[in-house]
């Protein structure tokens, strides 16, 4: 398959219907979930000639964790529904890949499963993990130390999510639970043993909607592993995130899910790059389809992006190998921008390139 877009359609073929509107739905009127994508097509590249370089480079290190190229997996939830093979499938193809997986928490695999799948592609594979924290710090700390123990390298703690947003397709299907067989198994409470056997009882993920930066500190002293924030879209924020001693943010809007209307996190980009002057790293997602987004959003001052649905539509379409193959697309794609923008290294590239 040649783009995102054929990757999505396949995987539209193969998904029940209210499947494939929980991956692609967004907030209430979908507002912000269009903008993602229709903000980059706004964007103009201008290249630079006369470089001279032969071959590129992609690979950097972000936060310890070495990736083959800027372009990271960024948590979804229900990998299962996608495909049988769920996270452990995409956990492969990223591995293999050599790019960070940032696994949910809402992983329909447990991360000791998803590490162990990683393992199995590549021998140090560089896998993050996505919290909510839950008001029951204690819980919250027990997934910290299960996520640990499968070495994850790094925390990213979603703050865009006070309460759930609004997705009217998942009201309109009903699709509210997930089927038979089928759990959020990081939540699964394996000291619980209330039918005498092996039962084990799964919670539901609560969101949190008095998580305060007094939460980040919690978390920052309950671990050694840096700790992100992913959901910044004001450069306040941003500036606080550096005050309280984050390890790095990621603008998004969730994939339009969350709060619809904000703006697409590429519009953001500049203002909270700025506001943050490279005190640490700044990673975007939304909307990421084609190289040249990428190539954009590294211009205007990200250090890396992550990609959320082109991930499940590639394992829908076709397991492990779609998600292989979306990521060597993507990865083909964005060297050839960088390469037509007379860049050698993503570093190369500068926000003079870009233009509305
Ligand atoms: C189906 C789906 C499930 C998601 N689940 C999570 C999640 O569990 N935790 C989280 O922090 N973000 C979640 N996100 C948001 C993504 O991490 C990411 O911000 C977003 O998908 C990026 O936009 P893109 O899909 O246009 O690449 C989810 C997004 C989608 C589409
Ligand atoms: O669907 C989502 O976007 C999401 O973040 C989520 C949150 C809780 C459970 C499952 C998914």
């Amino acid at each position: 398959m040649r783009s995102i877009a054929e990757f999505e359609a396949a995987a539209r073929e193969r998904l029940d219907p209210a499947h494939y509107d929980y991956f692609a739905g967004g907030a209430q009127d979908e507002i912000t979930l269009r903008e993602n994508e229709s903000a980059y097509k706004r964007l103009r590249l201008i290249p630079r000639v006369l470089r001279g370089s032969d071959k590129r480079d992609l690979s950097l290190t972000l936060l310890g964790t070495p990736s083959s190229m800027p372009i990271l997996v960024a948590p979804t939830a229900f990998h299962r529904l996608a495909h049988p093979d769920g996270e452990l499938a995409t956990a492969k193809a990223a591995a293999r890949a050599g790019t960070i997986l940032i696994v949910s928490m809402a992983a329909t695999t447990a991360i000791e499963d998803i590490a162990a799948a990683a393992r199995e592609a590549a021998p140090d594979p560089g896998l993050w993990f996505q919290l909510y924290l839950q008001p029951d710090l204690e819980f919250s700390e027990a997934i910290v130390r299960r996520a640990e123990a499968a070495g994850v390298k790094a925390f990213v703690v979603t703050v865009d999510s006070p309460v759930l947003g609004r997705r009217e397709r998942d009201d309109r299907n009903a699709f509210h639970d997930l089927p038979p067989g089928l759990a959020v198994e990081n939540l699964r409470n394996l000291g619980e043993n209330r039918s005498g056997g092996n039962a084990s009882h799964v919670r539901e993920i609560v969101m949190s909607a008095g998580l305060n930066w007094d939460h980040i500190a919690w978390l920052r002293g309950k671990t050694k592993l840096p700790v992100l924030i992913k959901g910044v879209l004001h450069a306040e924020d941003a500036r606080l995130a550096v005050h309280h001693g984050v390890a790095g943010i990621v603008v998004s809007n969730h994939g339009g899910r969350q709060l619809d209307t904000v703006p697409a996190t590429i519009d953001v980009l500049p203002e909270i790059a700025a506001a943050v002057g490279g005190a640490l790293p700044v990673l975007l997602d939304g909307g990421i389809r084609r190289g040249t987004d990428a190539v954009k959003a590294l211009a205007l001052g990200a250090d890396a992006v992550a990609v959320g649905r082109p991930v499940v539509w590639g394992l829908a379409a076709g397991g492990r190998e779609g998600v292989s193959e979306v990521l060597e697309l993507l990865r083909a794609d964005f060297d050839q921008a960088l390469a037509l923008c007379g860049g050698r290294h993503p570093a190369d590239l500068t926000p003079d390139q870009v233009r509305r």
